[in-house]
């Protein structure tokens, strides 16, 4: 495509920005450019592939532990091809789907398969975008929702090493018998449970002294130990160089905190160690848009750039990568962009009690502020941790490991976080995420309403029940 398109809004990326056109954009011309899989990464290579994969290790996890509850099950074999082709086999199509949809069916969207970037604007002040196979759209406004991608260390980037990441790990041909993970974040644990269920050998590097840092203390210990126990973690160690085994297989040499050095190999290398917002591919300065020193583009709490009719959500932007959060912003600057520029009841972002959860083994849950972030910040707060094992399910299930931790504010009940690892942690938080969001106290959570015996949620309300406010 080489002509020029003149549109009223283009959308850079198809993740949550895709969402953006419904009807009330019907006489919006628009462009929207994904240079990759049509609806980003959550659909193709983020959370839903990976839960999929999750959930089929839960299976492998509980029949493996069911003679603990007197059933004696045994894993005959994990068809890891089958499962690829089951995960994908739904996914791609609804990928190829989304994409169909705006071709053929919206008369209003034109779709541009391909990188794009920004360069300056026109006479009239419109916004030139030229993709990487030549075309050039001018745009009245733009959405920059263009995502993050994987950060590789250079120590592995430079070695030439083969690696994967979360883009073509879900793909592999066969499940690795040895997988060596380096980074100890959100989808390093969520991996370890997946391909460590399912059978692999997973060995984990982790620069730090315990795994998933950014976690409450208690959560982030309770969890390195759980995983020392079934994995091959190693913990404050750096890796000095990677390299390819002849015949397949890759070696890092690997250094300790008191300088020892060892060497480990592995099937397959997975690379999890961040990622970064792809603000920094979009040639903004030529648009006089900023990054902030983490890389993203910076805006106001109703997602306007510096730069006027330019709009950004998610990943690329903002301090949660996170999908709800994504789309949370996305409705936002969808309302926002309806408003218009300048309106004087623009919407604005909600970060207040943003929730997380990992889905690794056992699953973990947050809101709000940690045990030290609430100290540090001078709340006089009271904290109780319910053992799941000290309830009714806990005990069906025969839970040793799992707990729940409220921190509260001490005389008035406020909640300011809590934080969940056990059984489905995820499920279990919700309560709280609500109270906090329409400021209900811990006692009234925990007393206003009937908690359903003997469920898993009788975790949470002893939990509340246990603070001394
Ligand atoms: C393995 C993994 C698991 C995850 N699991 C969860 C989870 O369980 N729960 C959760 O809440 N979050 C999860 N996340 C995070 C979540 O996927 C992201 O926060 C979310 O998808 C971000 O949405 P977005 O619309 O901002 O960006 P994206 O969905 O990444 O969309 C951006 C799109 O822009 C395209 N693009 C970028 N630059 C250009 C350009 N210059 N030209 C053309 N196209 C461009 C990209 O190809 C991409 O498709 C996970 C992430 C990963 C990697
Ligand atoms: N369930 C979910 O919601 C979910 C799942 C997966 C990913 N995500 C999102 O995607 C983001 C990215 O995930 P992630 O696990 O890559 O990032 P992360 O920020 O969770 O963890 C990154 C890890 O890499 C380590 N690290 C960074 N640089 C390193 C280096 N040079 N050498 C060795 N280790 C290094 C860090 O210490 C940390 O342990 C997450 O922060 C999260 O927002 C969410």
């Amino acid at each position: 495509m080489t002509a020029t398109q003149v549109v009223d809004l283009a959308i850079i990326g198809s993740g949550s920005g895709n969402s953006i056109p419904d009807d009330r954009f019907a006489d919006t011309s628009i462009a929207i450019f994904e240079e990759g899989a049509y609806g980003g990464t959550c659909l193709n290579v983020g959370c839903i592939p990976t839960k999929m994969f999750v959930y089929a290790a839960e299976v492998a996890e509980i029949a493996a532990h069911g003679a603990r509850l007197g059933v004696n099950a045994r894993i005959e074999s994990v068809d890891w091809p089958g499962i690829v082709e089951r995960v994908f086999g739904r996914i791609d199509p609804i990928s190829q789907g989304g994409k169909e949809y705006r071709v053929d069916r919206c008369d209003n969207v034109t779709v541009y398969s391909s990188h794009v970037e920004f360069d300056g604007t026109d006479d009239e002040g419109r916004y030139r975008l030229v993709t990487a196979d030549g075309a050039t759209v001018l745009a009245h406004e733009v959405v920059l929702a263009a995502g993050s991608r994987a950060v590789i260390p250079p120590v592995i980037a430079e070695s030439g090493v083969r690696y994967h990441t979360n883009d073509d790990v879900m793909r592999l041909p066969q499940l690795p018998e040895r997988l060596v993970i380096v980074g100890s974040g959100y989808i390093a644990a969520e991996f370890a449970h997946v391909f460590g269920a399912l059978g692999s050998q997973v060995s984990i590097i982790a620069r730090g002294p315990a795994l998933l840092r950014k976690q409450d203390a208690d959560i982030s210990n309770r969890f390195t130990q759980i995983a020392c126990d079934k994995w091959d973690v190693h913990l404050e160690t750096g890796i000095e160089a990677a390299e390819n085994l002849p015949g397949g297989g890759v070696r890092l040499h690997l250094t300790g905190r008191d300088g020892s050095r060892s060497q480990l190999d592995a099937d397959v290398l997975l690379v999890a160690t961040g990622r970064k917002p792809n603000g920094d591919r979009l040639n903004l300065s030529s648009v006089g848009v900023e990054l902030d020193d983490e890389g993203r583009v910076r805006c106001d709490e109703h997602g306007r750039t510096a730069a006027r009719g330019v709009w950004t959500l998610g990943d690329v932007s903002s301090p949660y990568q996170l999908k709800h959060v994504a789309n949370h912003e996305e409705r936002v600057v969808q309302a926002n962009l309806l408003k218009g520029w300048d309106a004087d009841d623009l919407v604005a972002f909600d970060h207040r009690f943003v929730p997380a959860a990992v889905f690794t083994h056992p699953q973990i849950a947050s809101v709000g502020l940690t045990e030290d972030e609430a100290r540090t910040a001078g709340h006089d707060i009271t904290v109780k941790v319910q053992a799941y094992g000290d309830v009714a399910y806990g005990w069906a299930m025969e839970d040793t490991t799992g707990f729940c931790k409220v921190i509260a504010e001490r005389g008035t009940g406020r909640i300011l976080g809590t934080h969940i690892i056990g059984p489905q942690a995820p499920t279990v938080i919700q309560p709280v995420i609500q109270a906090m969001s329409f400021g209900q106290t811990a006692l009234e959570v925990a007393r206003g309403q009937y908690w359903i015996h003997p469920a898993m949620p009788e975790v949470l309300e002893n939990a509340l029940l246990g603070l001394e406010i």
